[in-house]
């Protein structure tokens, strides 16, 4: 089952527990059922399974919990909980600084996507203000070299390499001196894969690792092997420092909840997921935004940094500010699309507004996901200024339907979908108000992350951290 279903079928049977005219024993068990199938058909380990879902059970004692208790909401919250401690190793990676010269190397067997997954990690950090670099030393695979040097071409990331030498590590050492003098602080060092685990490959790594000494080293894998993802990842761990694991072709294969929870049992961080063949196609790997967003309760921090990278610094006060609190009209619903449609894969932007199914958005079917946004959008612009702004847009008549239907040139059913859409995110964004200064409750006892979220300019103009806390607190309070 594609990692999209698998959070479609948890949350169906989340839904249909919460729908349920008494949460009793059986209700529970049936949502546990349900989800217990979903994982398995995921190529979850059972093991893991049974682990999960009798902490689940654990978590929610039923006659325990007084009258007037909300159990679905507990029920969910213990599944969220699990499914997070499922995926999670417990433990944080090496993270580059910059400013100083980082040197990464990537393993793995051959075909795992490393020289890819490279550029997408070096582009990913070129986005962050590092200055990458990449170093081919695969000198295994004629055309390696070739492919990196397009690759990094495209992204406008320097590269070195060599068809003369065959020397891997003289190569990586050469590379690594060039870039250090450079003042390249992301060096990333690519190394030959083989078809398996060959005491050859593991030499080599040896020696390019003894030779470069990588700040940290990472194990890319192919996603697609499903539970035999842990003997892998267990191998490599063992046979070389593997500090950080990526995890490659996830985008609707199969085995995607069994190579990631095998990781995760290896104890092994993941740090980013590879989503398909383009540079774009690349996730940070962060295990609460993930299930949050697997399961279509969306990720904040994900929207509002992507709010931060698409909108000009100057509209981004007053947006978020709508955003929060709490009444998203229809209006709010088009500049959400004007503002993000163009900043990165569709699919991507969508799975963080929370109250949309990832299952909605099939990978490979982007083009008409984007399509349909832009429908949605000629539909919008049809509306009146009452219409899009009005807090109560259910309210609006059938001949109005009919009239929008036929302004936009649209059909009456495309209408009331793209209003069904709507209303489902309204209410999910209903939570804002208290979601998002919650958050930035949590944020603010990590600085740095809240730097992340908020730039610079912005942070200034509201007064600092602060300032900005006491504005979301504000918002929040006025109900
Ligand atoms: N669908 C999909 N394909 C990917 C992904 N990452 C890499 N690929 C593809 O996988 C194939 C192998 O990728 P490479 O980057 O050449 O793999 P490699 O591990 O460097 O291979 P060797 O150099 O032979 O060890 C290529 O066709 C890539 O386009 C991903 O996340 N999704």
């Amino acid at each position: 089952m594609v990692l999209s279903q698998l959070g479609g079928s948890i949350s169906r049977a989340l839904a249909q527990m919460a729908n349920a005219t008494v949460v009793d024993d059986r209700a529970l068990t049936e949502c546990l059922n349900e989800i217990t199938r979903a994982l398995v058909r995921s190529d979850v380990q059972i093991g893991a399974v049974c682990a999960m879902t009798s902490s689940v059970r654990r978590a929610v004692n039923l006659e325990a919990l007084a009258a007037g208790t909300n159990k679905r909401r507990i029920i969910q919250q213990a599944v969220f909980a699990e499914l997070c401690n499922m995926l999670d190793p417990g433990k944080p990676s090496f993270a580059p600084t910059k400013g100083k010269p980082n040197v990464v190397m990537f393993v793995g067997l051959q075909g795992s996507g490393k020289t890819t997954t490279c550029t997408k990690y070096a582009r990913y950090h070129q986005g962050k203000g590092f200055k990458p670099s990449l170093v081919c030393a695969d000198t295994f695979r004629a055309g390696a070299f070739d492919q990196l040097k397009q690759n990094a071409t495209k992204a406008k990331i320097p590269y070195y390499g060599s068809y003369m030498e065959s020397d891997p590590v003289k190569i990586a050492v050469e590379g690594v001196e060039r870039f250090r003098k450079e003042n390249s602080d992301l060096i990333i060092v690519d190394t030959s894969g083989r078809h398996k685990q060959e005491a050859a490959l593991i030499e080599e790594m040896r020696q390019v690792a003894e030779a470069t000494k990588p700040d940290l080293v990472i194990f890319v894998m192919d996603g697609s092997i499903g539970q035999a993802a842990f003997d892998q990842a267990q191998a490599f761990k063992q046979s070389a420092s593997v500090g950080a694991v990526i995890v490659t072709k996830l985008d609707g294969h199969a085995k995607g909840g069994g190579a990631l929870s095998a990781v995760a049992a290896t104890k092994s961080p993941v740090i980013f997921i590879g989503t398909g063949e383009h540079l774009e196609d690349f996730e940070v790997f962060d295990v609460r935004p993930f299930v949050s967003r697997l399961l279509g309760m969306g990720d904040l921090s994900g929207l509002v940094n992507k709010i931060k990278d698409a909108m000009p610094a100057d509209q981004q006060p007053e947006f978020l500010q709508k955003l929060t609190e709490g009444t998203f009209t229809l209006r709010l619903f088009y500049e959400l699309f004007q503002n993000l449609l163009n900043t990165g894969p569709i699919g991507q932007i969508l799975s963080m507004l929370p109250g949309f199914r990832s299952e909605l958005m099939p990978k490979g079917h982007e083009k008409e996901s984007q399509a349909k946004i832009k429908r949605y959008m000629t539909i919008m612009d049809s509306m009146t200024d009452a219409e899009l702004d009005s807090t109560n847009p259910k309210l609006m008549s059938a001949s109005r339907i009919i009239r929008i239907a036929r302004g936009s040139g649209r059909a009456v059913k495309d209408v009331t979908d793209m209003l069904e859409e709507y209303k489902k995110m309204a209410k999910v964004c209903s939570k804002f108000k208290t979601a998002i200064p919650n958050k930035l409750d949590s944020l603010r006892r990590n600085t740095n992350m809240l730097n992340n979220v908020i730039p610079e300019s912005l942070l200034k103009q509201l007064g600092g951290n602060n300032g900005l806390l006491n504005l979301m607190k504000q918002v929040g309070s006025k109900t």
